[in-house]
């Protein structure tokens, strides 16, 4: 496979053959969980966690030294639809903000022990509105998938993924619509902080582009160009590269799975590699996770979006591994199995 995609039709190739994954470890991972000194399936969700850990890992040992947090940062032309509360000049900012370590992921990285790094994609130059036409060219969406190809590194243990891009919940809004179906109303959220006016807006702008869209979403590709954005097109390569080097990956909110939905819509275990850390406030989330038929791991009520509820979710996959790996099996501890087990 290569290392970048010249042509739609070698993305494609690359998101339909996909590497399935290591059914066995994740069989003997299940059977280990069923000797540790508990209760079997007293980790709850913990267990298969760590189960689908062993299964993504091509291989290698279940350990989590290194978490690898990446924030993908881009603009958007259908800001200039009155779509957003806030000006696009907040994404080159935040992103400084990001470099001088002042934003929410800084803190959760830190606590996660996990390292973040910052990628701007296009420049942070915007799409084009896509209500007036497709939001990138193909040269232009093909080099933000590569770019986040590129950007993940096979060493990660973990891979957490995020955002920043005023006017991206719109965006996720338009993708989603076009990937699942259904209005701008059933989609459209306050991302960060729109009035109602502002909401009406965002709805009829979704609507704009589903009209003139529409005909050509049936292709998630094209959907993902015609819909998405820049740093959503990052997104998804940096998720297809996970896929391809064995890093398992944590997808932050509503944004974020949007941008990578277009993966399961290609292939029905496209994402099987990646789980959604955290169900956003924003309003189309739980439609998403619903129609990719995922159960995110927390519910804060954040939506901030910038990688937040993946770091905060790297934790629980930390402490998976760790009983999975570290626990005394009954025989080793020396602990009676249960009636059932002697029976066997
Ligand atoms: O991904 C989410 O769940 C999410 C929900 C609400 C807001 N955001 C963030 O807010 C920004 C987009 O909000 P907006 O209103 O400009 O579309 C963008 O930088 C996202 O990271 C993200
Ligand atoms: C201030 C601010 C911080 C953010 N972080 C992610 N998205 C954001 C949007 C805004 C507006």
């Amino acid at each position: 496979m290569p290392e970048s995609f010249l042509t739609i039709a070698a993305l494609r190739d690359a998101a339909t053959s996909l590497w399935r994954g290591d059914a066995d470890a994740e069989a003997q991972a299940a059977a280990r969980d069923r000797i540790l000194t508990k209760p079997p399936g007293s980790l709850g969700r913990l267990e298969r966690i760590a189960q689908w850990h062993a299964r993504w890992r091509r291989g290698r040992p279940m350990v989590l030294e290194r978490i690898d947090v990446i924030v993908f940062a881009g603009n958007h032309g259908v800001v200039a639809q009155g779509v957003s509360a806030w000006p696009s000049a907040v994404t080159a900012q935040m992103v400084e903000n990001f470099r001088n370590g002042g934003a929410a992921i800084n803190q959760l990285s830190r606590v996660a022990g996990a390292t973040l790094r910052v990628v701007e994609v296009a420049d942070l130059a915007p799409t084009q509105d896509f209500t007036a036409g497709p939001a990138m060219d193909e040269a232009g969406f093909l080099a933000a998938v590569n770019l986040g190809y590129a950007s993940v590194s096979p060493e990660a243990d973990l891979l957490c993924l995020g955002e920043m891009g005023i006017g991206n919940t719109t965006v996720a809004s338009a993708l989603s619509a076009g990937l699942f179906g259904g209005s701008g109303t059933d989609w459209a959220g306050r991302g960060a902080g729109i009035d109602d006016d502002g909401l009406a807006r965002k709805a009829r702008a979704i609507d704009a582009a589903l009209s003139r869209h529409g005909d050509f979403t049936s292709d998630p590709l094209e959907a993902a160009r015609r819909l998405g954005g820049y740093e959503l097109a990052a997104i998804m390569g940096a998720t297809l590269a996970a896929r391809r080097h064995g890093v398992p990956v944590l997808l932050d909110g509503f944004v974020c799975t949007a941008a990578a939905a277009p993966l399961a819509r290609l292939n029905s275990d496209g994402l099987d590699h990646a789980l959604v850390s955290h169900r956003s406030a924003e309003a189309g989330h739980a439609r998403l996770a619903a129609a990719l038929g995922v159960e995110p791991l927390l519910d804060l009520g954040l939506r901030l979006g910038e990688a937040s509820g993946a770091a905060l979710a790297a934790p629980l996959v930390r402490a998976a591994i760790a009983c999975h790996t570290g626990m005394a099996t009954f025989d080793s501890a020396g602990v009676a199995t249960n009636s059932d087990a002697r029976a066997s």
